[in-house]
């Protein structure tokens, strides 16, 4: 079966103690994309992650991988997907060699595969080093990429990771983020859940915005944002006498609202693409002006607007 999508997830339901902690959450995860599941705590991310790996089963709805059911065709969806994240199962009293070993194996590849394997994803993520270290010894960073490497020992062309970087430092957190396009740079497909805010801007080419167990938004980063009122302008006009037609150029170029204090002008832009026809308006007109700011809406600012009286 032919499919551009990777994952294909339909009314999903999941009820926990008559507590609805997803509620007929549906949305298609595209191949070739990082998708982002965006939630606070206890939003649901973890439980829809858990349905659509085959971990939990759904009260109802649906979850496709590759176009395979994952309720009719189990085993093989399984095997089309790697999945890392609050349950990995590596042992802690070995070395990273052999988990990635017995996991090899485990797998099913031969003895001389397993070893060859072994050694291509301990140097694909910088563990060669502690290679024959047991894992008590190892950072939070080392420990989530040997998870990573396990979960990538059969290639899946599609990941699952659980908060790929929730307790990691700044440095560990960005070489995480670096693995994560590597993989897609490969043709990977990545699903991901997250309560960072940067870390979805950052990664994900689409996001599903879950609060309370609901989908309520999903879109790229870029619509999200513009959809919270787009990107703040604001910029001084030099001379006096030209501010009035600066004011005027502004209005005609943007349709807003252009506000006004001394001889500063804020423009609410719906989209980046009104700046430089505005600039060039400005140009035209011998208008000279200074400390020219542009602000995006954060994430965070989406995050607010979608969830805000639903806490
Ligand atoms: N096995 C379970 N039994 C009862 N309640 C559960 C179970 N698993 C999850 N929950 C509840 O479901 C809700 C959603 O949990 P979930 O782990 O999916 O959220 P999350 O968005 O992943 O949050 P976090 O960012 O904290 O991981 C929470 O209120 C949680 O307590």
């Amino acid at each position: 079966m032919k499919t551009s999508n990777a994952v294909e997830v339909r009314n999903l339901t999941k009820t926990f103690n008559n507590n609805i902690v997803v509620n007929n959450v549906s949305f298609d995860v595209k191949k070739g994309e990082v998708f982002g599941l965006l939630g606070p705590n206890g939003a649901g991310k973890t439980t829809t992650l858990r349905m659509m790996t085959t971990l939990l089963k759904a009260d109802s709805g649906s979850v496709k991988i590759f176009g395979h059911d994952t309720r009719k065709e189990g085993r093989l969806s399984r095997s089309m997907f790697g999945l890392t994240g609050q349950y990995a199962s590596v042992d802690e009293d070995i070395s990273s060699r052999e988990n990635l070993m017995i996991f090899s194996r485990l797998n099913g590849l031969s003895r001389t595969d397993s070893k060859k394997r072994t050694v291509e994803l301990l140097e694909e993520f910088s563990l060669v080093d502690s290679a024959d270290k047991a894992l008590k010894n190892f950072s939070g960073g080392m420990r989530r990429r040997l998870d990573l490497a396990v979960s990538l020992i059969t290639r899946p062309k599609l990941i699952f990771l659980d908060e790929p970087t929730t307790g990691l430092d700044p440095r560990t957190r960005s070489q995480m983020w670096e693995t994560v396009r590597n993989l897609v740079a490969n043709g990977s497909t990545v699903v991901l859940t997250t309560q960072y805010l940067d870390e979805a801007d950052q990664l994900a080419d689409r996001v599903a915005v879950i609060d309370h167990g609901k989908l309520v938004k999903i879109g790229t980063p870029s619509e999200l944002k513009e959809q919270v009122g787009g990107t703040n302008l604001n910029f001084t006009v030099n001379k006096l006498d030209q501010v009035n037609t600066a004011v005027k150029l502004a209005k005609e170029q943007t349709g807003t609202l252009v506000n006004l204090t001394n001889q500063q002008i804020n423009v609410k832009l719906a989209k980046i693409d009104q700046l430089t026809p505005l600039l060039v308006d400005l140009k035209k007109s011998k208008i000279s002006i200074s400390n020219l700011t542009v602000q995006e809406p954060s994430l965070d600012d989406v995050f607010m607007k979608l969830t805000v009286g639903k806490n």
